[in-house]
């Protein structure tokens, strides 16, 4: 059983709070669309395909609770209301085009469904329904990069396998099992995984905070390194693949994934190691042409400046049970912070993407992806 970020059944749902991670099991309960808006801002929940999942949910239980309460006098203003609601859901975070898809897929059912429906409760219904199989359908897609990208990983190198990967893609991130962490799961389940590095990924941590706590987990042989030693990590290990999740991929190709994904691609060129992107479709964006398009999220200055974790008597202590997390100022006062969450990585420095319907890789003498080819391909436009 892995880790169970979005906890839900009809009506009702709580998210793990990974903000608390890995120190506190906290799951937190999100009652309504703004409830849902608040956990993806400021990063309770986090990772692509997990932000847009929990955006539907969160809409999908306030919208149950409605209709036992005051229900919608007609299906029109049902659809009215849940327009207004997913574009308010979509004001969350910008860089991650998942929430945009599944925002978009939702209103043209419901407006499809309000065209024909007699009562408010027949678009409630129609929405709640395909909100619950966006979660189910993750899973299933996750297990499917995984199998996909295990399978490819094994072609270029046959024998056991060290990767390295960047920020947290694993059951944290999505709706259960994950995207590059899948990848890394079905290599240790098919025996071929021989170390699993992550970075720590600052200044959110998600690698330090979330991969290593679900390697950990899972019994991985894995270990952690500072950012700054995946270049002397390559140096002096055998690196098969750095494989790394991703918030939106262009039409060409280039990725936006978490800040330090491009240069670990620039690192894994040097050492001829391949740089391997997963993503569902859902985080394919064929109306953004190329990575100068994509519109990165800017974060507060203080996610640079701090540090979060828990407090601890001695460098050797290790903190046990549940323990409140605190916040810990390392930055000189008044300095200025830069703080971009994603960096563009472009396709020329991708080795391979892979996505639930299997690997996409350059043609022949090309710089970059025909994403749009290879979704047409697998029916997935
Ligand atoms: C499987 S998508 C994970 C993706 O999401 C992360 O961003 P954030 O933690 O800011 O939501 C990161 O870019 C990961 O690769």
């Amino acid at each position: 059983m892995t880790l169970e970020a979005i906890r839900y059944n009809r009506g009702s749902l709580s998210i793990l709070d990974q903000l608390r991670l890995p120190h506190q099991t906290t799951y937190v309960p999100i009652k309504n669309s703004q409830d849902g808006h608040a956990a993806i801002k400021t990063m309770q929940v986090r990772g692509a395909p997990a932000i847009a999942i929990v955006a539907a949910l969160s809409l999908a239980v306030e919208l149950v609770q409605q209709q036992g309460t005051s229900p919608f006098p007609d299906a029109a203003g049902a659809v009215k209301f849940i327009v207004a609601s997913l574009d308010y859901l979509k004001t969350s975070r910008p860089t991650a085009v998942n929430l945009f898809d599944a925002a978009k897929k939702l209103q043209a059912l419901v407006e499809r469904v309000g065209d024909r429906a007699t009562t408010g409760e027949e678009v409630v219904d129609a929405y709640v329904a395909a909100a619950e199989q966006m979660l189910v359908d993750d899973v299933k897609d996750n297990q499917n990069i995984g199998r996909f990208g295990a399978e490819w990983l094994l072609q270029q190198a046959p024998d056991k396998v060290q990767v390295l990967t960047h920020c947290n893609t694993g059951s944290l991130a999505t709706a259960g099992w994950g995207t590059a962490l899948g990848i890394i799961r079905d290599l240790h389940k098919a025996g071929q995984l021989k170390h699993a590095y992550c970075t720590e990924t600052r200044p959110y941590n998600q690698g330090s905070r979330l991969t290593a706590y679900e390697l950990v987990y899972e019994s991985i042989p894995a270990t952690l390194i500072c950012d700054n030693m995946a270049s002397a990590l390559m140096q002096q290990q055998p690196i098969a693949a750095v494989v790394v999740g991703a918030d939106r991929v262009a039409a060409n190709g280039d990725t936006a994934n978490k800040i330090g994904t491009y240069q670990l691609a620039i690192v894994a060129k040097h050492h001829n190691v391949k740089f391997i992107v997963t993503a569902p479709s859902t985080s394919v964006d064929l109306n953004t042409a190329s990575g100068k398009d994509i519109h990165i999220e800017q974060r507060k200055p203080n996610e640079v400046t701090t540090l979060t974790g828990a407090v601890i008597q001695s460098i050797d202590e290790e903190p046990k049970g549940d323990v409140h997390s605190q916040l810990i100022r390392v930055a000189a006062n008044g300095i200025g912070v830069w703080n971009p969450s994603f960096d563009v990585t472009p396709a020329q420095l991708i080795s391979a993407i892979v996505t639930e319907v299997g690997v996409v890789e350059k043609a022949e003498g090309s710089d970059v992806f025909d994403m749009k080819s290879f979704l047409t391909a697998h029916g997935k436009l």
